[in-house]
């Protein structure tokens, strides 16, 4: 039996074509969830083998459930990454007189993908209400089933395919280097294209606040020459202002200069806790020099 791969659904979203990306040589079936956190639950629970998530985006940043409830609720290796380039496009159900902008009541799409369109959205639609959704193709759905309604979805090229649905306007993302890093997870290994990227990430709990705690742990990779692509906080969640500090390293664990930057951080007082060590992928190359 074909091993399964849950993502945020329903079809036609980033996420689904990040699935596919990643896993084009596997012979996997795709199964939709509702929303992130019903990916990672199916994974955990094995009810699938695998999941795709997105994890972070150029343009607003982290996606805060991914993140937390890999922290928080679920214990799942992140097995690969892959950088993808995001078109947002405002959609409208088929119709037979086109609808202009100015008579769109709603406007509905994932939370990122509305963000990612917030200037677009105030010039041209200061007048609709926002309503969001689990994913940009949750919302493109919405709007193809209700074509008496003067609505429109946020949403990819991929869901004009997908739902009886058209443009209103192409490219409407505010910056136009729009990537979405996503993130692989899984309970087995998966035969996965060798890249020449590999990345490590680690949370770190500092063991209280004292001065200089983040820049020892800094300098662990620092005189070693490990370079980091990325540090964010985030709540523990046990009491206002106590944080967690979440590292991607540039470098596989298995690297022999990573064991010593940990023992070197436990030996402060300092938790190190793996997320993953994974290969890393980017789908075209304009924010290669920043990944
Ligand atoms: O709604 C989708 O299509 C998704 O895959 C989710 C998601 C996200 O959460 O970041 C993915 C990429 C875009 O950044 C906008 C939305």
């Amino acid at each position: 039996m074909e091993k399964k791969l849950a993502f945020l659904g329903p079809r036609g979203t980033f996420t689904e074509e990040a699935a596919r990306t990643l896993t084009q040589r596997q012979p996997l079936s795709l199964v939709p969830y509702p929303s992130i956190i019903d990916v990672l639950d199916a994974v955990s629970n094995k009810e699938v083998a695998f999941g795709v998530v997105p994890m972070e985006n150029s343009i607003e940043g982290t996606v805060n459930s991914t993140l937390d409830w890999l922290i928080h609720e679920v214990d799942l290796p992140i097995l690969a990454e892959l950088a993808l380039p995001i078109a947002q496009n405002l959609l409208v159900a088929k119709r037979e007189q086109a609808l202009p902008l100015s008579a769109i009541t709603k406007v509905l799409s994932h939370p990122q993908a509305i963000a990612q369109s917030h200037n677009f959205l105030r010039e041209n639609l200061p007048h609709a209400k926002i309503e969001y959704m689990n994913s940009t193709a949750l919302a493109a759905k919405t709007v193809s089933e209700h074509p008496e309604e003067p609505w429109a979805a946020v949403g990819t090229k991929l869901n004009v395919e997908i739902y009886p649905l058209e443009f209103a306007r192409e490219q409407i993302q505010d910056y136009s280097n729009n990537y979405t890093r996503f993130v692989l997870v899984g309970t087995e290994p998966l035969e996965l294209q060798a890249s020449s990227r590999e990345k490590t990430t680690i949370l770190v709990t500092l063991p209280e606040d004292f001065p200089g705690a983040l820049y020892q742990v800094l300098a662990a990779f620092a005189w070693r020459k490990v370079n980091l692509s990325r540090i964010e906080s985030r709540p523990t969640k046990k009491a206002l202002g106590s944080y967690y500090f979440v590292i991607d390293i540039e470098q596989k664990m298995d690297d022999v200069l990573l064991p010593g930057a940990f023992a070197e951080i436990e030996a402060i007082g300092c938790q190190v806790r793996q997320l993953g060590t994974y290969p890393f992928y980017m789908q075209g190359a304009k924010l290669e020099a920043n990944l």
